[in-house]
């Protein structure tokens, strides 16, 4: 096969490839025609515009049939040395090749010699975290092992599995330590624990390995360039540019080593012979299909995702938006540390830990940020979304999946026809693993019998790749589950939180986009919700609720004024699905059906229930047929009308993409799914029959999944019935605990929910003064919470840092009533209003004596 031609521009050589090709042409086909006469139709389809160059190549490779087993047998046996056996691969696919095989392989192997040759000192088996700290005399923490070892796995010792990337991080990390090893030893001094590697190079002098990573950071650059910017990957110049790099690069080792001559040139002759064997494509290696993946994986996936993805069908507005149109750009915080720093999402990845955990309460928008992640991904020649830059390929598994079953039907789904190829599934699996790929794992917490499998061979199979994994979890049970999972695969992970939308600007500009692509008036919603007072606005702080405010606005804009408490909200949604359905059932009969409907959801909320506790958020035809089957007879009583309707109104279709497989349905939201539980249980206590035990139907390990659920309880109750909630407390309290409510934290999560639910307010107030004697308010959200804490606990220091404008009067007014002791108050006025008077604040504190008060920019707040 002749070389690409010198000076050919990528435009004309794209035009070659674009030709369609007969399958299995020979060269001899190709060398038989006349010199420059086209190999196929003269007439070639222009690149459409947009289309990328891996695209392009894509369309190039689709019209192949996918090869039979003994096709692909017969192409390998016949294949030698020399070219023509793989006649069908075009010139581009060898450069790939070339070049992927050369980063992916070569390379790496090189560098292991270097990094072997730095290591001298390190016994064969020991660990790099055991002989670094031999070095430093000292046992690294977990935290000091992130900050010395990055990614390095604590039980790594021999670097095999390191492709480039994780070579230069070792070898820096390694020659850094080394460095700090000889000068902190003073002159004379014997102790040096580096017996073997010598300070001085070759010519005799302190070594200086400055020069060596230059020549180091070439070959990363060529790495990075090759593997990430598709022309670079198919210029054939670059695989001579690696060979180049390479060589200066042992060049500069043999300097920096005193390497004896023989083994540099072993070095050059080995790494000459591999550039010779990658002159021919091996499709058996891995390689090959690491090419195939780099050629056509991406687009593969888009494809899959794009379309699923990209819109987004709202609750129950039936509206239709484009994702990355609405997309509020979250923040998120560290876990780690008292006041948890805050980052933008686009940091996540930042953090040097394999194992990214985003957590977020329900409804946070964690399932939202993964699915704007994967479109962003494809959509990097934008260059809007460069922190993803670093990833070569991405999978997606959704945890509650009850249908996938092994990581291999995972990969089919993403790369349909490469896996129709002989032995497709398993080597498209290892050449992922070669690769920077990124695995998403949405909602650990609604893993099933069937999909912890998945997670864990995903976990198990990348522990040792250069693949990370995102994972994203309510913040409870489930996420101990996850961290036992990933220690006991010796994944190191960090775990960022979403932040809450506590502020009245963001939850404005989060409706703002809503408003603009749901084409209502602008400033119609947003000032609709800029009336709600304080109190019912801190329940807005998650994105769904956001979203459940849109329905509102759509479908009962008059109850908005109504809201006084956050319970009243909860309390509207579900009559706003009553008045859904009430408004379908109008088109067909004219009868009352207020009780049938109050009938209709029992029987929704109960199944509701019993899917809940097993985990199970998505049901199939089967399931679903039970649910109707349980309707019929209510509605048949009352009106010839299939239950068809209830349940378009309360779930959402989901159809397979392909066509293929079954079709699901899930409520509009997990959360919409529990506030329907929560209604049953509800409806039963409210009935008197049974205990709460009896109702739950639970068992011990199913509790967990029963958290939100318990909360919702508690929140209807205590809106229709206080008085029963005092009485079935015990019992509630109990079933909390039993659900993992335990911490400080959980109480508190509870407690948001319930913010007016005294019963609450007690466990968590003693369990925060368990934890923390001082305690600090920030915002809107920690003032009502603290003023509910305090009349069960009285913590020695009360620091609130906050804008006046935050808080609920009426909150605030409460914090100071019940306050026992010291306030320490900072008011953080706005910047344009130095000098606000903030009277309505400062008011309630009249005749307190313990607040000591400043105001930002600093001026002393009144006398008190
Ligand atoms: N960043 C965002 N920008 C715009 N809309 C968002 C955002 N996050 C979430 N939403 C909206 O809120 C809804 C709920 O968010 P999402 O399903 O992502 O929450 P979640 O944290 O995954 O919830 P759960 O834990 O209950 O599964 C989404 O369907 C979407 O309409």
């Amino acid at each position: 096969m002749a070389e690409p031609r010198r000076g050919t521009s990528l435009r004309e050589r794209l035009r070659r490839l674009l030709q369609p090709r007969r399958p299995l042409e020979t060269s001899v086909d190709r060398d038989q025609r006349p010199p420059g006469a086209p190999a196929d139709t003269p007439e070639m389809e222009e690149p459409g515009p947009g289309t990328t160059l891996s695209e392009r190549l894509e369309r190039l490779h689709q019209p192949r049939r996918p090869l039979e087993p003994s096709c692909v047998m017969a192409v390998q046996s016949v294949q030698t040395s020399s070219r023509p056996a793989a006649v069908h691969i075009p010139d581009e696919i060898y450069a790939i090749y070339r070049n992927v095989a050369g980063v992916l392989y070569v390379a790496p192997k090189v560098i292991r010699f270097v990094v072997s040759k730095e290591c001298v000192d390190k016994k064969n088996d020991e660990s790099y975290k055991k002989y670094m700290e031999r070095l430093k005399g000292k046992e690294f923490s977990k935290t000091e092992w992130k900050r010395h070892g990055g990614t390095i796995a604590e039980d790594l010792s021999h670097p095999d599995d390191l492709d480039i990337t994780g070579l230069y991080a070792l070898l820096e990390k390694l020659s850094r330590l080394h460095d700090e090893c000889w000068q902190s030893v003073k002159p004379g001094d014997t102790k040096c624990p580096l017996k073997k590697l010598s300070r001085k190079d070759k010519n005799d002098r302190p070594r200086n390995v400055e020069k060596l990573f230059d020549k180091l950071r070439k070959v990363k650059n060529l790495r990075n360039k090759i593997m990430h910017e598709f022309e670079v990957t198919l210029n054939n110049e670059k695989f001579s540019d690696l060979k180049t790099a390479l060589l200066e690069f042992i060049e500069e080792a043999e300097k920096v080593y005193s390497l004896p001559q023989s083994e540099v040139e072993d070095q050059k002759k080995n790494l000459h012979d591999d550039f010779e064997s990658l002159q021919t494509t091996d499709e058996k290696s891995i390689y090959y299909w690491c090419t195939r993946l780099a050629m056509s994986g991406k687009l593969a996936v888009k494809n899959l995702w794009k379309t699923k993805l990209s819109k987004e069908t709202l609750p129950l507005l039936n509206s239709i938006v484009q994702r990355l149109e609405v997309f509020h750009a979250l923040d998120v915080m560290v876990r780690e540390g008292p006041n948890g720093q805050v980052l933008p999402y686009t940091e996540i990845f930042k953090a040097p830990e394999k194992a990214i955990i985003v957590s977020g309460v329900a409804g946070a928008g964690k399932t939202t940020l993964l699915k704007n992640i994967v479109l962003q991904f494809f959509e990097l020649q934008d260059g809007n979304a460069d922190y993803l830059r670093q990833f070569e390929q991405l999978i997606l598994f959704e945890c509650r999946d009850r249908a996938t079953e092994t990581l291999a039907d995972v990969i089919e789904q993403h790369f349909k026809e490469l896996c129709r190829e002989f032995e497709g599934k398993r080597n498209v699996l290892d050449a992922l693993l070669r690769l920077h790929a990124l695995f998403i794992i949405d909602g650990y917490d609604e893993v099933n019998k069937v999909s912890t499998n998945v997670v864990e061979e995903i976990i198990k199979k990348t522990s040792s790749s250069n693949c990370r994994v995102l994972i994203t979890t309510r913040p409870h049970s489930a996420k101990k589950k996850l961290e036992v999972l990933l220690a006991t695969n010796d994944v190191n992970s960090t775990e960022f939180e979403i932040k809450p939308l506590t502020e009245l600007e963001e939850q404005l500009e989060f409706l703002e986009r809503y408003e603009k692509s749901l084409g209502i008036k602008k400033g119609e919603m947003t000032e609709s919700f800029k009336t709600l007072n304080n109190d019912v606005r801190i329940l807005f702080t998650e994105p769904i609720n956001l979203i459940l405010f849109c329905d509102m606005h759509k479908h009962m804009p008059e109850t908005i004024s109504s809201w006084e408490k956050p319970g009243d909200v909860a309390n509207d949604i579900l009559r706003l699905y009553k008045k859904l359905v009430t408004i379908k059932l109008a088109d067909v009969t004219h009868r009352e059906c207020e009780v049938m409907l109050d009938d209709l959801f029992v029987v929704i909320g109960k199944a509701a229930l019993e899917f809940i506790r097993e985990n199970t958020v998505s049901f199939s035809e089967k399931e679903l047929l039970q649910v109707k089957r349980k309707c019929i007879p209510i509605l048949n009583n009352t009106v010839e009308c299939s239950s068809e309707i209830i349940l378009s109104v309360v779930l959402k279709v989901n159809r397979p993409l392909s066509g293929i497989g079954e079709t699901t349905y899930t409520f509009h939201h997990k959360s919409i799914q529990e506030m329907f539980a929560a209604e049953f249980i509800v409806q039963r206590l409210l009935e008197g029959k049974g205990t709460l035990k009896s109702i739950l139907e639970a068992e011990p390990k199913e509790m967990s999944s029963l958290r939100e659920v318990l909360q919702y309880v508690v929140q209807g109750l205590s809106r229709c019935r206080p008085g029963l909630l005092e009485r079935r407390w015990p019992e509630l309290e109990q079933a909390l605990r039993d659900a993992g409510v335990v911490s400080a934290a959980d109480w508190q999560e509870c407690l948001r929910i319930c913010p007016d639910v005294e019963q609450l307010a007690k466990p968590a107030a003693l369990s925060k003064l368990k934890e923390d004697k001082e305690w600090s308010v920030r915002t809107g959200r920690d003032v009502a919470l603290v003023a509910a804490l305090l009349p069960y606990a009285q913590p020695d220091l009360l620091w609130v840092k906050i804008k006046p404008d935050d808080p609920s009067k009426r909150r605030w007014a409460e914090l100071v009533q019940r306050r026992v002791g010291d306030v320490d108050l900072k008011l953080q006025n706005p910047a344009d209003d130095e000098y606000k008077s903030n009277d309505d604040l400062l008011l309630p504190m009249l005749g307190t004596r313990t607040f000591e008060c400043t105001q930002e920019p600093l001026s002393a707040c009144k006398n008190l």
